[in-house]
């Protein structure tokens, strides 16, 4: 019987975007960048891995269906690992040179802009790393897998630092603040859409260092003093500090997706019209009251204090309304919360269309990956994959 290894890991959004390397092979960046780990009691990757001498190859299953594993990045992930688990002599030979069987799924959808790959990798390298006891820091080894993978390694506020050695020994994530720091503070993720998006985060930012002039000011000019100025926001709890950088820095990033030649968008109308919302909303309050951030993709995510939370629902109901009696998840009660004249005569935008939204997902600041111990494993105790289509 094969001992079956199953880790879940966080999703990651950023604040400080990465965007654009400055080792494509290495996954180096050309910034740092800065996130907030997401709950994986509301979304996680899940993966479960186990090696046997039987296994005639490396097999991978992916959301039900399996995958290839010859991905350079898959590949790179699995013999790191094992380098380190050969350095620190934790495990035998034998055991290294056996093959190995994967089997992973997201609760949420896969490569909409929903940071997949950072929580994917993030779960794989978890899973490996206690497979081959591996002991030691394993982010600069998830971001080998996708570069924002590294900053899913840990809870709360997380750093990537860029780093400068062309080996990247000094490019890897480190917390800023665990996820008790700032308690109040909530996340909702408004799905736009989840289908895959046209231009991966890979190719677009690639053809932005290509092309995109603004990135190069925004590398040497902007984000420094900007990842400065965040982490004292969160070391002081100021919000309203922390999100009109944290709004500033998604508009740069996608005002270089447009400087970028051919120029491309992954915001949508209804992006724009959350981004005109949440403006109109702030105003109208007197106060930044709430941030907006979009990934490479239209979905956005909503920073907001928890005393925010039950208005600005009962505002995205006004404005985008919902035929789906499950608009949002993550939350067992949500009381109606009745808007003034005032406040919707200030923020001025018709209610939309129904069902631009498809729902929200409700969820807060949460821990890094864990191990799980209830034997719920993915792969059954030959080492096949349960629940694949
Ligand atoms: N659980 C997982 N285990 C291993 N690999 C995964 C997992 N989930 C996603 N991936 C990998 O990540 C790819 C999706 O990455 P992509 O960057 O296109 O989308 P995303 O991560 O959802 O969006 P973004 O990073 O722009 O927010 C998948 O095609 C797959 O190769
Ligand atoms: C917009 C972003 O989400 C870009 C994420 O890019 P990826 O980490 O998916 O890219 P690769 O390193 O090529 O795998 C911003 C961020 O998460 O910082």
């Amino acid at each position: 019987m094969a001992d079956i290894i199953t880790a879940v890991a966080p999703v990651n959004i950023a604040v400080i975007k990465y965007w654009g390397k400055r080792d494509e092979e290495l996954i180096l960046p050309l910034n740092d960048s800065l996130s907030a780990t997401l709950d994986t009691n509301i979304m996680y990757a899940k993966t479960s891995v186990c090696a046997r001498p039987d296994f005639a190859t490396d097999e991978i299953w992916l959301n039900g269906k399996k995958e290839s594993f010859e991905s350079e990045r898959l590949k790179n992930c699995l013999i790191s690992i094992k380098k380190k688990a050969a350095a620190e002599k934790s495990v035998n030979n034998d055991f290294l040179s056996w093959k190995i069987r994967v089997c992973s799924e997201n609760n949420f959808p896969t490569a909409a802009g929903l940071a997949s790959s950072a929580a994917g990798y993030a779960c794989l390298v978890t899973a490996l790393a206690k497979l081959y006891k591996v002991n030691s820091d394993v982010s600069a080894i998830a971001r080998l897998g996708s570069g924002s993978a590294c900053r899913s390694i840990y809870g709360g506020f997380v750093q990537w630092c860029a780093g400068v050695d062309p080996q990247g020994v000094d490019s890897f994530a480190t917390q800023i603040v665990d996820s008790s720091h700032w308690p109040e503070m909530r996340v909702l993720i408004l799905v736009v859409a989840d289908h895959k998006k046209k231009t991966s985060s890979t190719d677009g930012m690639k053809i932005s260092v290509q092309t995109s002039e603004l990135l190069k000011h925004r590398v040497q000019h902007i984000v420094p003093k900007r990842i400065d100025e965040i982490i004292d926001a969160i070391y002081d709890k100021n919000f309203s500090k922390f999100a009109e950088i944290t709004m500033k820095d998604s508009n740069q990033f996608h005002a270089v997706c447009m400087d970028s030649y051919p120029p491309f968008s992954y915001l949508t109308d209804v992006s724009h019209t959350i981004i005109q919302l949440i403006h109109s909303y702030n105003k109208a309050c007197g106060e930044v009251k709430v941030a907006y951030t979009f990934d490479a993709g239209p979905n956005a995510c909503l920073y907001m204090l928890q005393s925010e939370v039950f208005v600005v629902i009962s505002l995205l109901k006004h404005i985008f309304p919902s035929s789906n009696p499950e608009f949002v998840t993550g939350l067992t009660f949500i009381p109606e919360v009745p808007l003034s004249t005032e406040i919707l005569q200030a923020i001025d935008i018709e209610p939309q269309a129904t069902d631009l939204i498809k729902y929200v997902i409700h969820t807060k600041i949460g821990d890094g990956p864990s191990i799980l111990s209830d034997g719920l494993h993915l792969l059954n105790e030959k080492g096949e994959p349960i629940n694949i289509h």
